[in-house]
């Protein structure tokens, strides 16, 4: 189980967390330890902390309490000037896919490669291509979002996430506005790059059909706590 590894080895690190949203305490002493490169989900009811605590992992929300780190950063002293950084060593895939509506495929990828430092032109078009051929979206690359399906403009959004080789994949709900089928595509797309970039994944969702169809590890958030389990469980 995650929470068993060695410090070094882990690419999160949470020990007596607190992580609240203002001043309304979502998950207290969370003891968390998840091992560089594990496909992990995020599971718990509505409003149980999920969201709250991938945003305390991306530096949207500060660490509430206790310790922290992710990808080496120390979330307690984590300054604001800091959060770029710690992005650019992570990978976030959201529900609604959150791409720039205004541009192509493409340009959106450049848009990310150049926030995050790139500047040499060539170098910026072999890693577009080559993060969309990892997800099969090459040869869309000159169409504009909103001329793709959901399952594709996920797809995008997961080349997005990949662009600077992160460490670290978290993924809000990234099947929750798809189709089953679609969802199965998508699940097996994320375990497949994250196999490949050697990144770890923290999974949030709902969706049990697929917790079924594809079992594992999974940090239970419930009643302000943080648990881990194996997804058999779930199912006994
Ligand atoms: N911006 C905010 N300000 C104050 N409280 C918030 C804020 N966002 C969330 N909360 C509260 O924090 C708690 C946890 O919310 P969170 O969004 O983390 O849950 P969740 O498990 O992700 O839920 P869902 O599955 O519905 O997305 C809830 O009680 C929610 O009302």
């Amino acid at each position: 189980m995650p929470h068993r590894h060695e410090t070094g080895e882990n690419i999160i690190n949470l020990s007596s967390a607190t992580i609240a949203q203002k001043n309304f305490t979502v998950l207290k002493m969370v003891d968390l330890h998840i091992q560089k490169g594990k496909f992990c989900y995020l599971i718990g009811k509505t409003g149980s902390g999920k969201s709250s605590l991938l945003k305390t992992l991306y530096g949207h929300i500060p660490l509430a309490g206790g310790e922290g780190s992710v990808a080496g950063f120390d979330l307690a002293k984590l300054r604001t000037s800091q959060i770029p950084d710690l992005r650019r060593r992570l990978g976030i895939v959201f529900q609604d896919f959150q791409l720039l509506p205004d541009r192509t495929v493409e340009k959106n990828l450049k848009f990310v490669l150049q926030a995050t430092g790139w500047t040499d032109k060539v170098k910026m078009d072999d890693r577009i291509n080559e993060v969309l051929e990892s997800v099969g979206m090459k040869t869309k690359k000159h169409k504009m979002p909103h001329e793709l399906s959901g399952g594709e403009q996920q797809r995008v959004a997961i080349a997005r996430a990949l662009l600077n080789h992160p460490e670290l994949i978290l993924a809000d709900e990234p099947t929750g506005n798809l189709d089953p089928e679609t969802s199965n595509e998508i699940m097996t797309l994320l375990k497949k790059v994250a196999v490949e970039n050697h990144a770890a994944v923290v999974m949030a969702t709902h969706d049990y059909h697929m917790i079924q169809n594809f079992p594992g590890e999974a940090i239970r958030c419930e009643d302000g706590n943080v648990s881990v389990l194996d997804t058999a469980e779930l199912f006994e």
